[in-house]
């Protein structure tokens, strides 16, 4: 069995409460006040600059050259494409200033910013892994799944649900599972940790704009 299904299997409970969470019904029913959303989007503009650096980090570690590009690109996509989202988002949900970053998008994106600088380069690629994978699980469960055909969040459910992403997110799980056939068991379980960790955040996320948690 690949690391990856392992790994998924140990955060089954956690997906789960995330396709039932409040913040993800209503984005899907297109009924999330919009404060919660712009909540989330002012988070998530902090968490994906921290994110890109993580995975540039990720990049500049990694010693095979075609992963490593691969990593480059990704931090890349994260930078540039994620933004242009947030910037249309920005526009028409008449969001002005950058706020501020709240507790759990600052506990997040530190995860992984040091994970990324000072964990072995397997653990490091597994701490990142959930962002893809989740993201890409939650954009298909929506996207399959909603019933209304105006929704002022579509933009951001066809981002994820998209083959775009689908096909960056099956590349970042087949090249973690190609390090971790390279690892000792011991690194291995320390995949899974930092894995399960991530995935915990993930939750976090949604949970922390649902209740507009400030500091
Ligand atoms: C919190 C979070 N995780 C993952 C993604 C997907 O890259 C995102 N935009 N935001």
């Amino acid at each position: 069995m690949n690391w990856s299904s392992g790994a998924w299997s140990r955060i089954e409970g956690i997906y789960a409460r995330i396709e039932s969470m409040s913040f993800i019904k209503e984005l899907m029913a297109g009924t999330l006040p919009l404060e919660k959303f712009q909540y989330y989007m002012v988070q998530d503009a902090f968490y994906l600059d921290q994110f890109g650096r993580a995975l540039a980090i990720i990049g500049a570690r990694v010693e095979n050259v075609e992963d490593s590009l691969a990593y480059i690109r990704f931090a890349e996509g994260a930078i540039v494409v994620e933004k242009a989202l947030h910037e249309s988002y920005f526009e028409s949900f008449q969001l002005k200033d950058k706020g501020q970053i709240e507790p759990t998008c600052h506990h997040y994106g530190h995860f992984l910013k040091s994970t990324a600088a000072l964990d072995g380069i397997e653990v490091a690629m597994a701490a990142v892994l959930p962002c893809f994978w989740i993201y890409k699980k939650v954009g298909d469960y929506i996207y399959q799944n909603q019933q209304s055909g105006n929704n002022p969040y579509q933009k951001w459910i066809d981002t994820y649900a998209g083959e775009e992403f689908g096909e960056l997110t099956q590349r970042a799980i087949d090249i973690t599972d190609n390090i971790a056939r390279q690892s000792t068991e011991k690194q291995q379980q320390a995949m899974t940790e930092a894995f399960i960790t991530a995935s915990r955040l993930e939750y976090e996320f949604w949970n922390s704009a649902y209740s507009l948690k400030t500091w």
